[in-house]
This record gives C-alpha cells, structure tokens and sequence, in this order.
C-alpha cells in the first residue's frame, strides 16, 4: 500500500491532522494508496519554504547552472523511467503503450526543452538619441516572478506538471505544486529526483489535496504566492482567476476544449482517418486537445464513418501492462459515471450510436474499472449538449458538411477555442482554414505533433495565456527596463 506525503523543503513529511483519502487504481477500482491531505499549515509551509528558497543558494546560481541543473532532472527521470511509467499507469490505468511513448519522454523533455529555450533567449535592448548628442541605452532584464503555484489535472499528470514546473524553475522561480487528488504519485516521485539532482530545499515543493475548501484553495488563496498556473476545467479556471484577484497576481489558464476535426474530401484518408482515431480515442479519449466533434465533407462521409468503425472494433482494451493494450480506462468511478451520463444523453438527443455506446464485459477481475466502449455518434443536431459540452471520454460524433463555410461556422460555433485539426491535401485551403479557425492550435494533417517552442494555449473558454518556448516568459518572469543615460 503507497503511502503518498506532501514533499515540503526537500522533505516527506505527513499531514499534521493525519488526514488522508484513498488512492485508486481505475484498472479495478482496487485500493492502492492513501494520499495525505494538506491543511492550511502544510500549504502555508510549503509557500514559505519556497520563498526561503529565493533567497538561498537557488536565487544566487547563474542561468548557466540552473540549465544544467534541469537537464540532472531530465536525465534522473529518464534513469528512473520504469518506476515513473509503473507509478503513472497505477495511478490513470493508461497502457504502458502510451505513458512510455508520450507521458514519461515528455515528463522529461519539459525540462530540458526549457532549459535550452530559455537559456538562449535574448532580451531586448534599444539606444535612444537625445537632445544633448550623447544618448541612452535601455537594457531589458528579467527576474524570476517568485513563488509559483501549480495546479495540474489527472490525464497527463507527470507531463502537464513539468510543462509548468520546467519554465517556471528554468526562469529561476520556486513552486508549490497542487497535483490532481486522483493522481498524486508521479508528481510525488518526481521530489526523489529533485534531492538527487541537488536542487536546493524548498524549490519544489508538493503538497496533496482537494479544489475547494482544501490544498487547491488555501494555496491559490496564500498571500505569499506571487501567481498561479492552472491545467483543468473551465469551471475550475473562473474559480482560481478569482483567487488571483486578491493581490492582483498572475494566471496562466489552460482549460476545457470541444475540438473539431475536419476531414475535406481531397484528403489522404488513411491519414485522415489514423489521426483522427489517436485524436479522439488516446489516453481513453482524456486529451483537452482531443476531438469529440468531427465534420465530414458529404462525398466521403460513408467511407470515413466505415472506415472510423472498423478501426474502432480493432481497440484493444486491457491491463496497462499488457503489451496488446492501446485502451485503457478512464481515469475513475466518478469519470465514468459522467462519462456513461453523455453516453445516455446523445440516445436522448437522438444519436445513432454506429459503435459502442456502453460498458465491455472485461471479465471479474476487471468489471470493477472504469471502462466504457469506444464511442461514434452520427445523427445529432448541432446544438445537442454533446455536440456542446466537453465529455473528456472516448467518443466523437461524425456529421457531413457541404461546404467550406459551412464547416468553418460550424467547427466556431463552440464556448471554447482550444485546437482543431484539418485533414485535406490542398495546402492553400489548409491555411486559409486554419486561420479562421478560433482556436490556440490549429493541425493540419497531423494530431498532437508537439513543438515545444511554440504558442500552446486556449481562446475563448479554454484559457488565459501562451505557454511553450519563450511564450511563458512574460508569465514566469517579471521584465524591467534599465536606461542608462550616456
Ligand atoms: N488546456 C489544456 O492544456 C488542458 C490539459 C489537460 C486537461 N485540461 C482540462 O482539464 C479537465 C480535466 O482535468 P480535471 O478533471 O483534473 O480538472 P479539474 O478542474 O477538476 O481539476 C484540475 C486541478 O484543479 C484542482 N482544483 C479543483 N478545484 C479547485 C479550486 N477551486 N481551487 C484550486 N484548485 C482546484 C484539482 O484538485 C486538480 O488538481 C478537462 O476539462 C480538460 O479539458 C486542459
Ligand atoms: O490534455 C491536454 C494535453 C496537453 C498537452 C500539452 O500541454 C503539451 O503537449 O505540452
């Protein structure tokens, strides 16, 4: 039985009121763990633990060493690969498949990404002309925001952690990080490697916990931290932006999606169809970035929806470990009841269900876990709640369209604007596609094809902020204007 503590000045340590809540495995519901649960006195020792650390040898080392520390961290991760691929699929119930081909490389690259990215990255400089002839020099110099929270979601626990936690210490800052309740034990992990690589006491910090009226809150509502990186739902976003307000600090917001595919009819269907299967079905359908709603140009709409099917029925479900399995379950009891609510509802709205639809029989050892059937709707109108609403669960709905404006009003007509992807083979519609797209990300003939110098993140509902490369520098540091009369 793991025993998850809150990882506070480089050190395990318990809940003082011994206050803890049950680690499951989603594969079978079994008990695996129990999680300590931050109070207010743990949360407010982490922050101050951080701030301490801003002040240590962490605030004194050069960008030179803090690169080089962040690399110790990749490569002690990736030595460490197995444990953090064995403690990631207990904790989601994902195929090993998938953890050890995205969640753990990226894990990693997260840090060494950011620690080159930023490392290399001038800052701005501008020589004035003045009235007496002899000028001025303005120099932009950048210090680290200070303490960082973190709040990370549950589908990608380890990879949507480093992707705040590399930046964030890459720019020098300190971090308290609030991991998922339903998945606490790579984040968990990840403080082993931060004392063996030597980052000083205090720079990361983990504390454990709940949203409301526990970790999640009490460390968005510390005074001390100085801003706030969230992953997660929408709903949850308005919540911490409330938060920030207090003290005017700064949020980073990465939320819900209801992404559209849209496949035109000169596209390469196989690809088409391949990309659109990862899009919708990976990680049991849990990727923000996935599509739960595909658009169909009308000539190839038989052939695509045949084609989706067979390779739908080609899933294989089972165990993490099992080297067949590329479908898992969804990440609890409690995702899968809102999941099997959407499931019920599209029969309500009036869908036809081409494939799944329900709960697989996975045997008695299993039945226990929060499995559902792999799912394609057709048949619903554009303003059902699926077509509307985020599901996060392995299903899509497939609808033809005639026209490309009218497949550009449809894929917009949506709260959020996180990705969309375009399957055709004519590059010029392709871009001009793209571009009206109301969206962050926009792939073409590609799916989660991941260049971690880009722009990543969401319009509309689906967030706040640019993360990626050297966007998340205006987040994670504070830039000031030196000018130097001559
Ligand atoms: N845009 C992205 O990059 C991205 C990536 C992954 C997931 N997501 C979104 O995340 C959601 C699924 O993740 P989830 O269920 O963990 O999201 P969630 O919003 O329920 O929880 C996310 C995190 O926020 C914490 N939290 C909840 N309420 C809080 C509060 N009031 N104050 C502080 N912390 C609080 C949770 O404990 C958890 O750690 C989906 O909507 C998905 O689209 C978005
Ligand atoms: O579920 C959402 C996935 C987000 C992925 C990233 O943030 C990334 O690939 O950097």
């Amino acid at each position: 039985m793991n025993e998850f503590k809150h990882f506070i000045n480089g050190e395990y340590v318990a809940s003082a009121s011994g206050k803890t809540f049950d680690n499951r495995c989603p594969v079978d519901n079994s008990l695996i763990g129990r999680v300590h649960e931050a109070g207010r006195d743990e949360v407010d020792a982490a922050v101050r633990a951080a701030r301490a650390a801003l002040k240590g040898p962490w605030g004194k080392l050069t960008q030179a060493q803090r690169t080089a520390l962040l690399h110790k961290v990749a490569n002690r991760i990736n030595e460490r690969f197995d444990e953090f691929l064995e403690a990631e699929c207990r904790d989601t119930g994902k195929p090993y498949r998938i953890a050890s081909h995205i969640d753990i490389p990226r894990g990693a690259a997260n840090f060494t990404a950011f620690a080159e990215t930023l490392a290399n990255h001038p800052t701005e400089g501008f020589r004035l002309d003045t009235p007496d002839g002899k000028g001025a020099l303005n120099v932009g110099h950048r210090s680290p925001k200070g303490v960082i929270a973190v709040i990370s979601p549950w589908n990608l626990p380890l990879l949507l952690m480093t992707w705040k936690v590399g930046p964030a210490l890459a720019c020098g800052n300190t971090v308290v990080v609030k991991p998922s309740e339903e998945t606490p034990a790579t984040t968990t992990l990840l403080g082993e490697v931060m004392n063996e690589c030597g980052v000083p006491p205090g720079v990361f910090n983990v504390v454990h916990g709940f949203g409301p009226d526990s970790a999640g809150e009490f460390l968005t509502t510390h005074p001390l931290v100085d801003a706030i990186t969230f992953t997660g739902e929408t709903r949850t976003g308005e919540a911490i932006m409330k938060a920030a307000a207090v003290g005017l600090r700064n949020i980073s917001l990465e939320c819900g999606g209801k992404n559209p595919g849209i496949v035109f009819a000169d596209c390469d269907l196989e690809k088409a169809v391949e990309g659109t299967m990862r899009s919708a079905f990976v990680n049991c359908g849990q990727v923000c970035l996935g599509t739960e709603r595909v658009y169909v140009e009308r000539p190839i709409f038989d052939a695509f929806l045949a084609r989706m099917k067979e390779e739908v029925a080609k899933l294989k479900l089972g165990r993490p470990q099992d080297p067949q399995a590329n479908f898992g379950p969804l990440v609890s009891q409690e995702h899968r009841d809102k999941v099997l609510s959407y499931y019920r509802l599209a029969v309500e709205e009036g869908a036809t269900v081409e494939i799944g639809g329900g709960i697989p029989d996975m045997g008695p050892e299993l039945n226990g876990g929060a499995w559902v059937e792999p799912t394609i709707w057709t048949g619903l109108s554009d303003d059902a709640r699926v077509i509307r609403e985020e599901i996060f669960g392995p299903c899509c709905h497939i609808r033809p369209f005639d026209s490309e404006e009218e497949v550009i009003a449809l894929a917009n007509d949506t709260d959020y604007g996180l990705a969309a992807a375009i399957w055709t083979e004519n590059s010029s519609r392709a871009v001009r596609v793209a571009e009206q797209m109301e969206a962050g990300i926009v792939w073409v003939n590609s799916w989660f094809l991941r260049d971690l110098r880009t722009a990543f993140g969401g319009a509309k509902q689906s967030g706040i902020g640019r993360e990626g490369g050297v966007h998340g520098l205006e987040f994670y540091t504070e830039l000031k204007n030196i000018c130097i009369k001559l």
